[in-house]
């Protein structure tokens, strides 16, 4: 089965909402990919994430975890929530223990860990997210940005199959940003885990997605390969969307006769490296 997750023909409004925050979404989330969930404010993005985890019931269509159909019973849920981690836009919502220390154990002593292993796993976490020097710190002492990290700390500490990411960049500055990047490669590397990454930096997502969404007023409006969906120019346009800044420098400088050699740069370093190559063939060439 090449999906982890599908959700079929699904609509969801809030009681009192006029609009569907989901509106017939068809969506499957391929299997160890890195995915990202580009959409305006207000497209449906957190709604479709408490939907993933059985937080909220769509009102029409099914989902499937698996190949298998969600079932809402509370059995089923804690073990769906097990498997599929959230980490929520505002850090607020998530962070409930006093301490940093605590708070990243949580989840582990819900699991029924032992003691040894829960003190093991936090000591892990706490220096893998730089948080050592924090682990005493009461949560409510700590900036926006480190409150974050762990949020997500806490989060990852569970080994979750699906990681979903809820604008995980907001209020990180550039190192952090950048640490929170290599940890998910990590993660993805070393232990396979599927993510799904809602976030409003283009760039971002051409850099590190395998796949995109586009949501446009509680639709999925375009899905594929960074390639795929950025070359749509037309479509991303017609709902205010940018195209990633290195995809537009690369098509700007039109290096397509190059043989078809020269690989689409990701990265600014990779640009660099294509770069690079063209000037030295092109010396070659010329004798
Ligand atoms: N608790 C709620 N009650 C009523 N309406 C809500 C609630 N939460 C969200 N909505 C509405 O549902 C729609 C989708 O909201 P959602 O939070 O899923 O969007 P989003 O894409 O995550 O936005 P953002 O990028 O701003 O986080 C919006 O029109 C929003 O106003």
């Amino acid at each position: 089965m090449a999906w982890l997750f599908e959700m079929e023909d699904v609509s969801y409004t809030y009681p009192g909402g006029i609009e569907p925050a989901l509106d017939h979404i068809t969506l499957r989330i391929p299997r160890r990919k890195r995915c990202a969930l580009l959409g305006h404010n207000g497209c449906g993005k957190s709604t479709l994430f408490l939907h993933i985890n059985g937080i909220y019931q769509p009102e029409h269509g099914d989902l499937k975890w698996n190949g298998e159909p969600y079932l809402y019973r509370r059995s089923y849920l804690a073990e769906l929530r097990r498997k599929v981690g959230l980490v929520f836009q505002d850090p607020e919502q998530q962070l409930i223990a006093n301490t940093v220390a605590e708070d990243i154990s949580y989840g582990l002593c819900n699991a029924g860990m032992s003691d040894a292993e829960v003190a093991r796993k936090v000591d892990e976490a706490l220096v893998r997210f730089g948080l050592d020097d924090l682990r005493e710190r009461p949560v409510h002492h700590l900036s926006l940005g480190q409150k974050k990290r762990v949020a997500l700390a806490g989060v990852m500490v569970l080994r979750p199959e699906l990681l979903l990411l809820d604008e995980p960049t907001a209020y990180l500055d550039r190192l952090h940003t950048k640490l929170l990047l290599e940890e998910l490669e990590t993660i993805h590397r070393d232990e396979g885990t599927t993510m799904l990454m809602a976030t409003h930096d283009i760039d971002l997502a051409y850099e590190w997605a395998d796949w995109v969404f586009v949501m446009h007023k509680g639709r999925l409006v375009l899905e594929g390969t960074p390639e795929e969906v950025f070359k749509r120019r037309e479509v991303l346009e017609e709902m205010q969307l940018s195209v990633p800044l290195l995809f537009d420098v690369w098509e700007a400088l039109d290096l397509s006769f190059f043989n078809g050699t020269l690989k689409r740069p990701r990265t600014a370093a990779e640009l660099r490296y294509q770069l690079e190559r063209y000037a030295t063939e092109n010396k070659r060439k010329m004798g």
